[in-house]
């Protein structure tokens, strides 16, 4: 499929911890990810990001450490492999303060924390930035985030998305379901800050979650966060084709990329939603210099700072099985677990040894990495696109920052040059940039079902309250 007008998305691909993706970068010399716990750190990155015309930022997280590697987390601490990191949410105020158009996919594990909180919370960043807020929906695959929050261990992967459904729906009641659009009028004169009749107490009695009463944030500008999702498990796509509006993928093979664009899009018709209402995008690494001679010198020494086994570290959670246990020459049995599905198959399917997994973690990790000139990195990326399909890509970072300067030093121009890239940010919220289709979610979206603002589904705040106290 070749769409030569199709403008490519891009997003930073970003955690707030030291060793993200690319573990051992941070002792280079130029890396300065050690300084992650510093404001000026990200508000400068996001500076940058914005300067660079990239869509957003996109914030990984995790609940829990990394310690299924030797059974501990030496490796963990030493490497710093995602540990120390802390909450991505407490970032974006400062983030956004310094830019107007970058968005924030930010991550946050629904397991933990009511529905109430979250949505609160969530709504009151959308406020803040002006509509640039999106969340990436994840469920978790740590058993150690079970025993820091007293639980014995990991529900059944499936339980998680029957959870995740039912956060979702309480969700779209708070942002959707409580107050109309014209409820607040700030109306001085007459003493009228919000107009009671147009908040409405919303109801939700399910299996995992209770709720009564009114959200305590007025609508946002785009209400519901823009929703994005990395689940790839059949029982993750349904529920990513239901309600997310980007999805995130791995793969390092075009015709299994394609053919994963192909099921998404399938699955999203089937949920009666259009195809294009979901944009894909898939995780790469890029190395790139003024010439092909010196990209491949800067990908040698940068791969003398990488630290492959702890990448092994990484990987070793991802998919709940402790790899310090294999040779190097060995292949690694599938073994039935409860972390992410989509990864673990991979050895179901394919005969890889430690010693592959080694040489993939030098570098990208799980995702494909290009190195070359701009030139030759924009051709690549935008082959990438029209063969498989997919929308756009959430590029990790190497060292930090000089990656993403590189990139938009080098690639974003050629990309540009070649009408494959936005000159200009587009107006309004994250999700009219990415969709040009206005700041809600659209009428075919679950959520809609969920509005007091086109049909009232329950009664005005007022006649709740005379009821309970009658
Ligand atoms: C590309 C990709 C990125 C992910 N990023 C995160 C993340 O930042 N935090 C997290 O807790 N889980 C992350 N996950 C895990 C998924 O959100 C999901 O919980 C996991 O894949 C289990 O679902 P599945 O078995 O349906 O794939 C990621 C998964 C993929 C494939």
């Amino acid at each position: 499929m070749t769409n030569t007008s199709k403008k490519i998305l891009l997003n930073a691909f970003d955690m707030y911890c030291v060793g993200h993706i690319n573990h051992g970068l941070w002792t280079h010399p130029r890396d300065e990810s050690h300084r992650f716990n510093e404001l000026s750190y990200w508000t400068d990155l996001a500076k940058t990001l914005e300067n660079g015309l990239f869509d957003g930022l996109f914030i990984a997280d995790i609940t829990g450490v990394y310690d299924v590697y030797q059974n501990g987390i030496g490796l963990t601490l030493k490497e710093s492999i995602q540990l120390p990191s802390h909450d991505p949410s407490t970032l974006v105020s400062a983030m956004a303060a310094v830019t107007e158009n970058l968005g924030f996919g930010i991550t946050v594990n629904l397991s933990y924390e009511h529905p109430y909180q979250f949505a609160r919370r969530f709504a009151s960043l959308d406020h803040l930035s002006n509509g640039r807020i999106g969340w990436n929906i994840v469920t978790g695959y740590l058993d150690s985030a079970e025993r820091l929050i007293g639980q014995t261990g990991l529900k059944d992967h499936d339980l998680r998305y029957d959870q995740a459904e039912e956060f979702l729906e309480l969700s779209y009641k708070f942002w959707e379901g409580s107050w109309e659009n014209d409820a607040v009028i700030k109306d001085k004169v007459n003493r009228i800050f919000t107009n009671p009749a147009k908040v409405h107490a919303i109801q939700h009695h399910g299996r995992f979650y209770q709720s009564q009463g009114v959200f305590q944030v007025s609508p946002s500008r785009q209400r519901t966060p823009v929703l994005f999702q990395a689940g790839s498990s059949p029982r993750g796509l349904g529920f990513a084709t239901k309600h997310a509006e980007a999805v995130f993928i791995g793969g390092d093979n075009p015709e299994k990329i394609k053919k994963q664009v192909e099921q998404i899009r399938e699955l999203t018709a089937q949920q009666g939603r259009k195809a294009e209402d979901i944009k894909i995008f898939l995780g790469i690494t890029v190395v790139t210099a003024e010439t092909h001679k010196l990209a491949l010198e800067k990908l040698d020494e940068y791969q003398s700072y990488a630290n492959p086994e702890a990448g092994l570290a990484h990987f070793s959670s991802s998919i709940g099985q402790d790899l310090s246990i294999y040779q190097n020459d060995e292949a690694i049995p599938y073994q039935k677990t409860n972390s992410i599905v989509s990864v673990n198959n991979r050895f179901k399917e394919q005969k890889i040894t430690i010693q592959d997994l080694k040489n993939q973690h030098k570098l990208g990790g799980r995702y494909p990495l290009f190195i070359g000139s701009g030139s030759e990195v924009a051709e690549q990326l935008i082959q990438l696109v029209d063969t498989t399909g997919i929308d756009g890509f959430n590029l990790t970072r190497t060292v930090a920052p000089e990656s993403h300067q590189d990139f938009i030093r080098l690639v974003i121009p050629e990309l540009q040059s070649r009408g494959r890239f936005k000159t200009e940010y587009e107006k309004g919220s994250l999700r009219n940039k990415i969709f040009g289709k206005g700041d809600h979610l659209s009428t075919q979206h679950p959520a809609h079902e969920f509005r007091c603002y086109t049909q009232s589904k329950s009664q005005p705040a007022e006649q709740n309250l005379e009821k309970q106290t009658a």
